[in-house]
């Protein structure tokens, strides 16, 4: 029986590392180097998949919480703590600012619409019981 890694799905299975636009065009050992970069890119992105899914999962736990209680989706004075926050942070870490409010805004709006659908539906199920 051949081995499979059942905890992958099949695209992340398939995913070839030297996939390159690239290849045969690039002199041999800048390929090999420009190769080890991107396998410490691919880890990275993998990490941001499951950090988002992680994440996903907590704010949908607020959703839940938000419906069941009418509270609204969106709450601007938290994400302005955030926004100041996480601009600090970018900061030190030598990030630009403008990209990690940009990134974070883009996560929220996200949220957000997640929070308004939990909010429709509880509010349709309620209705109906
Ligand atoms: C998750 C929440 O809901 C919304 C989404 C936020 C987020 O994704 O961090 C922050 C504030 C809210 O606009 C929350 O209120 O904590």
């Amino acid at each position: 029986m051949t081995e499979q890694n059942n905890a992958l799905p099949d695209d992340a299975d398939s995913f070839n590392p030297a996939a390159s636009s690239l290849a045969g065009q690039v002199d041999r050992a800048v390929m090999d180097e420009l190769l080890s970069i991107r396998s410490s890119i691919d880890n990275i992105d993998a990490t941001l998949v499951f950090l988002l899914a992680e994440r996903f999962k907590a704010t949908q736990k607020v959703g839940i919480l938000k419906a069941t209680h009418k509270l609204p989706a969106g709450d601007p004075g938290r994400e302005s703590a955030q926004i100041a926050r996480l601009r600090r942070l970018a900061e030190d870490a030598h990030l630009d600012p403008a990209f990690a409010e940009k990134f974070l805004n883009f996560i929220i709006s996200e949220v957000i619409r997640h929070h308004e659908a939990i909010a429709e539906d509880h509010q349709i199920s309620s209705q109906q019981a």
